[in-house]
């Protein structure tokens, strides 16, 4: 009873048959133009609705935060990921307290301070390697972009980097992504629409056997950090982990092995592949738009001059950069649908009611392109970040990282990596899209995160103009020579 309007609801179905499988991004905005910025879907028996626009958004995740931020949890994914771990942890006691560990333990970590910054920039350096071994070729970035971003993280939660080879990421990427596919795909529709067909065995069950295997490699590294850790003295989260579990001692509260185990996959698979998308989408525009990365390598030569190091600091003195980047996430959208929601308890919404433990679908892509929030909703234009002075300005309709108590928890460190990433290869190296690429495909392959389509870029290494480029530059040549 006055419940958001949406379209015809079909027996065992629900609406699902409004959405297209393979990318339902259409049919959302297609639904949101007939039944306007709240409405609702059934995903098979399930009732959901979907939020978008700044304005309601903002209403339901800030304003009504705490009625707003649960997580469903009778779905596949809960029982694929058996509820651990803090991404699809309900609103309670659980998630709060892991939730606030994590955030401290990255910020003494250097989240925003300088030892991050030096994981990152030691990561940094293999891809300029690898770049500068193609100078003059083209290669495809997917690999690269997606290794670096992995690593990054790898290097925060058990201070190791990983070879692309490597068994234990290359596992832990098969299993994250045959999931990612699985939850995303017909049978975990059936799954959550139908419960009887959750005893049978059908392909999800592949998706439990790989939470195990991902599960164990995990566990394997605990044992090596076991042997190894100093008490006190954390070399990275899953260090700073156990001295928690030690000073709580006997009264854990929620604090347990099992939950550091899914806590550390979930942190992996948050912060990898929304990442290097980010990246991908960013390369992709900025080879296509010469004239604004030619802007961008002026601004970096203007700023960093011969100083060897780009430090995250040196964004306060990079309007342009600034914009361009923030321009990328707009229109990378890379998780447009964020991540679902659930209602805490029933609650009353812009004129609805809406019942306790109905599936809340935060329409960020909405927000990103809507009209009248943006100068160019419907470009790739870094004017969007710009006042008439040059100085940067961030509109508030830019969320990729959604809004409210649920906000990305790696912020921060996304935002770092985005920086340091972009501004070190831009100052090196200059992006040419391919005279043999045809036109530029800018649409996104659908998935939990929206990933550009498969591409090539030609690198070369730009005139350099300081000493210390000279320098490195030299060095690494003379290696590549010989
Ligand atoms: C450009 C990069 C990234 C983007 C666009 C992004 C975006 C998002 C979005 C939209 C959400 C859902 C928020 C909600 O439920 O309302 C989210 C949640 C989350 N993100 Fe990110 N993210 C990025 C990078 C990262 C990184 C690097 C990490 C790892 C440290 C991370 C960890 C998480 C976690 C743990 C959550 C769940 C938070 C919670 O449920 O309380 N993300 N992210």
């Amino acid at each position: 009873k006055n419940f958001p309007p949406g379209p015809p609801i079909l027996p065992l179905l629900g609406s699902i048959l409004e959405l297209a499988l393979d990318n339902p991004l259409q049919d959302f905005e297609r639904l949101r133009k007939k039944y306007g910025n709240v409405y609702s879907l059934f995903l098979g028996t399930r009732p959901a609705v979907v939020i978008s626009g700044l304005k309601n958004i903002k209403e339901a995740l800030v304003t009504k935060g705490s009625d707003f931020s649960g997580r469903p949890q009778d779905m596949f994914v809960n029982d694929a990921i058996k509820t651990n771990g803090v991404i699809m942890q309900d609103y309670n006691l659980v998630w709060k307290e892991h939730r606030r560990f994590a955030l401290t333990t990255m910020r003494n970590f250097g989240m925003g301070k300088t030892s991050m910054e030096d994981r990152i920039r030691g990561e940094i350096e293999y891809i300029v390697n690898t770049l500068e071994k193609n100078n003059g070729k083209t290669l495809s970035p997917h690999l690269m972009f997606h290794n670096a971003a992995s690593n990054i993280i790898c290097q925060v939660l058990f201070g190791t980097r990983y070879e692309y080879d490597d068994h234990f990421i290359r596992e832990i990427v098969r299993c994250f992504t045959e999931n990612a596919k699985i939850s995303n795909g017909p049978w975990a529709m059936l799954y959550d629409s139908i419960p009887l067909v959750r005893y049978l065995p059908l392909p999800f069950k592949n998706a439990f056997k790989n939470v195990e295997t991902a599960e164990n490699l995990v566990k394997d590294l605990f044992v090596e950090h076991k042997k190894t850790r100093m008490s006190g003295d954390p070399r990275d989260f899953v260090d700073c982990y156990f001295d928690e579990l030690d000073k709580r001692g006997k009264d854990r509260s929620s604090f347990s092995e099992n939950m550091l185990t899914m806590y550390a996959l979930d942190l992996h698979f948050a912060g990898t592949d929304t990442t290097s998308n980010t990246l991908l989408t960013g390369f992709l525009y900025l080879m296509n738009y010469p004239h604004i990365q030619e802007r961008c390598h002026q601004e970096i030569d203007k700023v960093l001059q011969d100083n060897e190091t780009v430090t995250y600091d040196a964004r306060n003195q990079m309007p342009y950069m600034q914009a361009v980047i923030h321009e990328v996430q707009r229109v990378a959208n890379t998780v447009p649908l964020s991540v679902f929601h659930c209602t805490t308890k029933d609650t009353e919404f812009m004129g609805y009611s809406i019942p306790k433990g109905t599936l809340i679908i935060p329409h960020l892509a909405s927000v990103l392109k809507e009209e009248g929030q943006w100068k160019f909703p419907n470009e790739f234009n870094p004017d969007n970040f710009l006042n008439d002075d040059g100085e940067f300005v961030k509109p508030e309709a830019f969320m990729p990282f959604s809004t409210g108590p649920r906000v990305c928890l790696g912020e921060g460190l996304a935002r770092m990596e985005l920086f340091l990433i972009i501004v070190t290869l831009l100052r090196k190296f200059k992006f040419i899209w391919p005279e043999d690429a045809g036109e530029p495909d800018y649409t996104f392959i659908f998935g939990a995160t929206l990933t550009p389509k498969p591409y090539r870029m030609k690198i070369q290494l730009r005139k350099v103009t300081c000493l210390a480029h000279i320098m490195n530059w030299s060095r690494t040549t003379l290696e590549t020579e010989l």
